[in-house]
């Protein structure tokens, strides 16, 4: 039988993009939610508990009053939002992230997607701490540069002309609390002991990021060639993460479009470094609603239900 997915928050920014995602999959069978009633907890417990997969682009509180209302165990969960990434219990949905990601995914009736910042740093972070290149104590800082649409439907209308945001504007710097929501997720999920020091920054552009990763590699003991050959080692082969080629003093991409990869499920890695070696810089991109939620989130899927070997983009087809 087909397999029903009820979206919860389908009207939402990343609800939307997972809806577009979908559109012309023939082998899925695509609830919906009278729109009128897509706050209306009875609506939503009926289609919760009738769906084989459930995923939920709400935020957190009311992703976790979603989880809450289901009762059928044979209900899966793919949860959008942060409300669940490092909680017991629930598989990680990064894929390509390690070994037995796949199989976890695959396995888990409960899968938490990961945060956009988040999957930059982690992408970096993971193949270089299991490979022991990174010492999981390692004091590290990480940047990242997002479009607005990263700051959801409120954000949104405030670049759009539609009400007032305090990070509307062509370029803001903020959680200067220095805590952000993503520090727990990139701890656990990169292979460290600490979280890193956080920085984010949103720009007037509307979707795409860079997340940066500067390293002092004398404390390290590693040149930046080395990083650059256990990152593409551990990608080899997967279709959606790219390590770019390294060159020494001539990057091969001296400049960084946050832009690039919008529309697409792609991640790309690069690996910079200083002419005496003493720096490296980690970067990745991505579109913040691809591989960053919504993509990843069509990928895992697809990954839960056995699909991914269709072959399906995770890219927003041409004219949607
Ligand atoms: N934007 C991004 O780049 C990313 C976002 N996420 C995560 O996805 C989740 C959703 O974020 P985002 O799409 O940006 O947020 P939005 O604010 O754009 O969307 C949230 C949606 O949930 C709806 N909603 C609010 N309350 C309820 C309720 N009680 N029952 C049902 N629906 C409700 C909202 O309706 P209404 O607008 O009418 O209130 C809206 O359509 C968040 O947890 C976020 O952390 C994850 C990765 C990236
Ligand atoms: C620009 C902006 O506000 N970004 C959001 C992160 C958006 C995101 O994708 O993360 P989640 O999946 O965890 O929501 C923030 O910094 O909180």
């Amino acid at each position: 039988m087909t397999p029903r997915i009820f979206i919860d928050g389908e009207a939402g920014t990343t609800g939307l993009q997972i809806r577009a995602r979908l559109e012309g999959r023939t082998d899925l069978d695509l609830l919906s939610i009278d729109l009128a009633r897509r706050k209306d907890p009875e609506a939503r417990r009926e289609l919760l508990n009738s769906a084989e997969v459930a995923i939920l682009c709400l935020h957190d509180d009311v992703a976790r009053e979603a989880v809450a209302m289901i009762e059928n165990p044979a209900t899966r969960v793919l949860d959008a939002s942060s409300a669940h990434r490092t909680a017991e219990g629930w598989a990680y949905g990064f894929p390509e992230l390690t070994r037995q990601s796949r199989d976890e995914i695959r396995a888990a009736r409960l899968v938490s997607n990961p945060g956009c910042y988040a999957t930059g740093a982690i992408a970096l972070l993971r193949p270089l701490t299991n490979a022991g290149l990174l010492p999981p104590d390692f004091p590290l800082s990480v940047q990242g540069f997002s479009g607005y649409s990263g700051g959801g439907r409120a954000l949104v209308d405030a670049h759009e002309g539609r009400g007032e945001h305090p990070m509307a504007g062509p370029f803001k710097s903020y959680a200067l609390s220095l805590t952000h929501k993503h520090q727990p997720e990139m701890a656990r999920h990169g292979g460290l002991t600490q979280p890193p020091l956080f920085t984010p920054h949103v720009g007037g552009w509307r979707q795409g990021m860079l997340v940066q990763i500067p390293l002092h590699l004398g404390p390290l003991g590693v040149t930046a060639a080395r990083l650059h050959e256990a990152l593409a080692d551990h990608y080899a082969g997967e279709r959606f993460v790219r390590v770019r080629p390294f060159e020494g003093g001539q990057p091969a991409d001296p400049i960084l479009d946050p832009q690039i990869l919008n529309g697409t499920n792609e991640l790309e890695l690069f690996v910079y470094a200083s002419p005496g070696g003493e720096h490296a810089l980690l970067v990745s991109r991505l579109d913040n609603l691809g591989k960053g939620a919504s993509g990843a989130a069509v990928q895992n899927l697809d990954v839960m239900l056995g699909l991914e070997g269709a072959g399906h983009s995770y890219g927003v087809p041409e004219g949607v």
